[in-house]
């Protein structure tokens, strides 16, 4: 039994817009994202979940609420991925790039679904309606879903 690689991903979220980093090296590569990654020993994954974000982005979130849990599967890897979205609107700093994300900030009337992953545009609208969720996509390659679920939920 291969245990889920638990990662994370966060949004900073104002009225109207949300900041999004373009991902410049590994995995993701070339397309637009929150900010996230890998949970490490001894941490919890909230605690990897506000490193990732000060490491991707500059800024310091002051709160993170829990707003869905995604499962991928990648056709042919054994390995599930589990990835912990959060939303915060209460941070310090300014958006800063690293040479892992160019942030930007994306009015939430346009948001690049066509330069993300392809699940985004699926479960996006229902955090942008600050609903709960909780989905599975299961993946052929990295640009195509053979499978999926997906459905709000009242508790993570
Ligand atoms: C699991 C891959 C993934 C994905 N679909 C495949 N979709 C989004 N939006 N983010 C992803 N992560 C977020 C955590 C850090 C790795 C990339």
């Amino acid at each position: 039994m291969v245990p889920n690689k638990l990662l994370t991903l966060v949004f900073v979220r104002e009225a109207s817009r949300i900041l999004l980093g373009m991902k410049k090296k590994g995995f993701g590569a070339g397309r637009w994202n929150g900010f996230g990654g890998k949970v490490e020993k001894g941490e919890t994954i909230e605690e990897g979940a506000k490193r990732e974000l000060q490491e991707e982005s500059g800024l310091v979130a002051e709160q993170l609420d829990e707003v869905g849990r995604l499962m991928f599967e990648f056709e042919g890897d054994p390995q599930l991925l589990e990835v912990h979205v959060f939303s915060t609107r209460n941070y310090k700093g300014t958006p800063t790039e690293s040479d892992e994300m160019r942030p930007q900030w994306y009015n939430i009337d346009s948001i690049p679904y066509s330069n993300m992953w392809p699940d985004d545009k699926y479960w996006v609208p229902l955090y942008l309606q600050d609903k709960k969720f909780s989905g599975y996509f299961k993946f052929k390659g990295h640009d195509d879903i053979i499978e999926q679920t997906l459905k709000e939920v009242d508790n993570l």
